[in-house]
């Protein structure tokens, strides 16, 4: 590219055109050669690896940066351009984001913690020898433990020894990372890097429309953590629950409590009634690994959308290597060539890794689906249409209909205690994981603007816990200790809200799915499998990319330019009538700051008949404390 020298110039829009071409044909080589270096790092921590992957952001922010000084040199007046997506891609160029700042130095840092603290989450063990395991990393030893144990002290253990092996050894690094990346967006001419993240959305309400949204779905998240609560407490014992109405963080089959599926048998409506157990029934079927994938490419391919490339089986990695240090978080990888797309997933036989699956191919699903606009455009509406489109296959996956579409159930059950059983079983992983998903960059935006400073980053963490989720921790914790540090997103420095925006829209889109192909019934029994006219409507709206705002987007497959919660509250409407019932006992919700007394995490004295572990493992992990 001729580098715009001097005074500024005030090209014609056929001369933006002519450079927006230059710039694409670019663009995709500068961009497939710096994936390719993430995606080495990804799939071999190493310090050379590392040192390439750095190497190589420097390079593609230098690449940004000259782009945007060639805009503002040459076409100045980009924005009296009469074309809106010429304007628009001119838009996006000329906002570089941390590349504007003029450190080299301190632009490099900012790589090389993001890298260093993914590496840290990435290679964490935490060794449990007490409950006669040895060192487990997260994937899949700990998650494995966290979503099959029922002893109180052995997932407690697995929860603390966790946080000490990623969150607790990040936070001096972490605080550098949040200074160096407000000093770097401030040249973009950002108040902080929360702003930065929030613009995407390119809606002055967002921050409001999202709080207004979890208002309006609290009362189903309330009575769904009355219900589960009841239930733990008769599993585990109330002299574990705080009298301010919390639960234990640990107990929910979930490392980081924020989806429930997995302690599904311990809050099951009606155990003699029809429920799919899909981990049991994958081994069953003699399920291996690349078939959950190819299943899952069958369903997007049976309602028209395209196949998984030939690359992908060959370059994605969907195993955990034995001999290589990884990254194991699962993510869809875009190369920007047009061709090669892949999956990074230490995959396993579960059913939640199933729905990972899906999770991870719905986003090369989309990445497919906007392969020919402008690389600046090959990108979602916004970020949260992506996660929408990676989870609403989820939607029709897991029905009772489509498990006997493919073999994973016999018979699809009419009783309501079936229905009903299917609905809890739903909740607990799209409504448990609303407060969870719309808190995270609450916390974030805080610690980016200032308001939470590294002397109160584990405090105000629990805060918003305690409030939003009412969770508490099993143990006390302290500002030694940084917990947020222990869920991949915050050293991966990936913004969370895109999460709760898509469990959102993922409702609403399967509503609208569903509507095209003309189901009539109950939405949360829609099943979309096989009919190619939602692929068509959905189509319709992922080959944008983001070459239009979210708004337009979304009115081409909802007909609204709103998000609404209304589609999520019919889904689960028949399972709130039902929490009521059964709530009525129930004092339902908490209270909204932590509790003072986190009640011991061990039984009684040793002696007391009470105690559930002997005494010599009761002293080790006393140790372990
Ligand atoms: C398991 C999943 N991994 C992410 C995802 O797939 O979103 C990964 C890591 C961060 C971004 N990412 C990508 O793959 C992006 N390249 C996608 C894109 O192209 O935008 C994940 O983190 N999830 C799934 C549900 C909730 C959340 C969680 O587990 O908390
Ligand atoms: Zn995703």
């Amino acid at each position: 590219l001729a580098l715009g020298l001097g005074r500024a110039q005030a090209g014609t829009e056929a001369e933006g055109v002519q450079f927006l071409e230059e710039y694409n044909a670019k663009a995709g080589m500068v961009l497939n050669k710096n994936v390719k270096a993430s995606w080495n790092y990804y799939t071999n921590i190493t310090e050379e690896n590392l040192d390439i992957m750095t190497a190589s952001n420097l390079e593609y922010a230098a690449f940004s940066k000259e782009v945007a000084r060639n805009i503002t040199t040459r076409f100045s007046n980009w924005n009296t351009y009469t074309n809106a997506s010429v304007k628009r891609q001119f838009k996006k160029l000329v906002d570089i984001g941390f590349a504007a700042i003029n450190d080299t130095e301190k632009l490099k840092s900012i790589s090389t913690l993001e890298a260093e603290l993914t590496g840290i989450y990435s290679t964490g063990k935490a060794c449990l020898p007490e409950f006669g395991k040895g060192c487990l990393s997260l994937e899949p030893g700990l998650t494995d433990l966290m979503a099959g144990s029922r002893n109180y002290q052995e997932l407690l253990a697995a929860w603390k020894g966790w946080r000490d092996a990623s969150g607790k050894k990040m936070k001096s690094k972490y605080t550098q990372f949040v200074n160096v990346m407000n000093e770097a967006i401030a040249f973009s001419g950002y108040n902080d890097t929360g702003e930065y993240w929030r613009s995407w959305y390119e809606t002055p309400s967002f921050e409001e429309d999202v709080k207004n949204l979890y208002e309006q779905l609290r009362p189903l998240y309330e009575q769904l953590h009355a219900y589960v609560r009841r239930k733990l407490m008769n599993k585990y014992g109330k002299q574990y629950f705080p009298d301010n109405g919390h639960i234990p963080a640990h107990l929910f089959g979930n490392m980081w409590s924020q989806d429930w599926g997995n302690i599904y048998d311990l809050v099951e409506p009606y155990p003699d009634a029809t429920s799919v157990d899909i981990t049991a029934k994958m081994l069953e079927k003699g399920y291996n690994i690349t078939h959950m994938y190819r299943v899952a490419e069958e369903f997007f391919t049976s309602i028209g959308l395209d196949p998984m490339p030939a690359g992908f089986w060959t370059k994605s990695m969907l195993e955990k290597p034995a001999d290589r240090e990884v990254v194991c978080h699962a993510s869809a990888w875009d190369f920007y060539d047009g061709q090669d797309f892949r999956i990074k997933q230490c995959t396993a036989l579960t059913e939640s890794q199933f729905l990972t699956v899906h999770h991870e191919m719905g986003h090369v699903i989309y990445f497919l689906a906007y392969v020919n606009q402008p690389v600046i455009f090959r990108d979602g509406a916004n970020t949260g249409f992506h996660e929408g489109m990676a989870d609403i296959v989820s939607l029709s996956f897991q029905t009772p209909e489509h498990m006997k579409a493919i073999g994973l159930l016999d018979e699809i059950p009419t009783d309501n205690k079936s229905d009903l059983n299917f609905l809890l079983k739903m909740a607990l992983d799209k409504v448990a994981f609303l407060p969870f998903g719309y808190l995270i960059d609450q916390w974030r935006w805080s610690v980016f603007k200032g308001a939470t400073t590294p002397g109160t980053y584990n405090h105000d963490w629990w805060d918003l816990r305690c409030q939003y989720q009412g969770i508490s921790p099993p143990i006390e914790r302290s500002e030694d200790d940084f917990d947020p540090g222990a869920k991949y997103h915050i050293p991966g420095n990936t913004p969370y809200i895109r999460y709760f925006v898509s469990y959102i829209l993922q409702f609403q889109w399967h509503k609208a799915l569903c509507d095209e192909i003309g189901y009539v019934g109950p939405l949360h029994r829609c099943d979309v499998y096989r009919d190619v006219s939602a692929g068509n409507l959905l189509r319709e709206m992922l080959k944008l990319g983001s070459s239009k705002p979210w708004q337009d987007a979304m009115e081409v497959i909802t007909g609204s330019r709103e998000m609404s919660v209304l589609p999520m509250v019919e889904y689960f409407d028949p399972l709130l009538q039902w929490l009521k019932e059964q709530n009525k006992e129930e004092n339902i919700g908490w209270s909204s700051s932590c509790p003072t007394n986190i009640p011991s995490p061990y039984p009684p004295s040793p002696t007391s008949a009470s105690s559930n572990i002997n005494p010599s493992t009761l002293l080790a992990s006393m140790v372990l404390l």
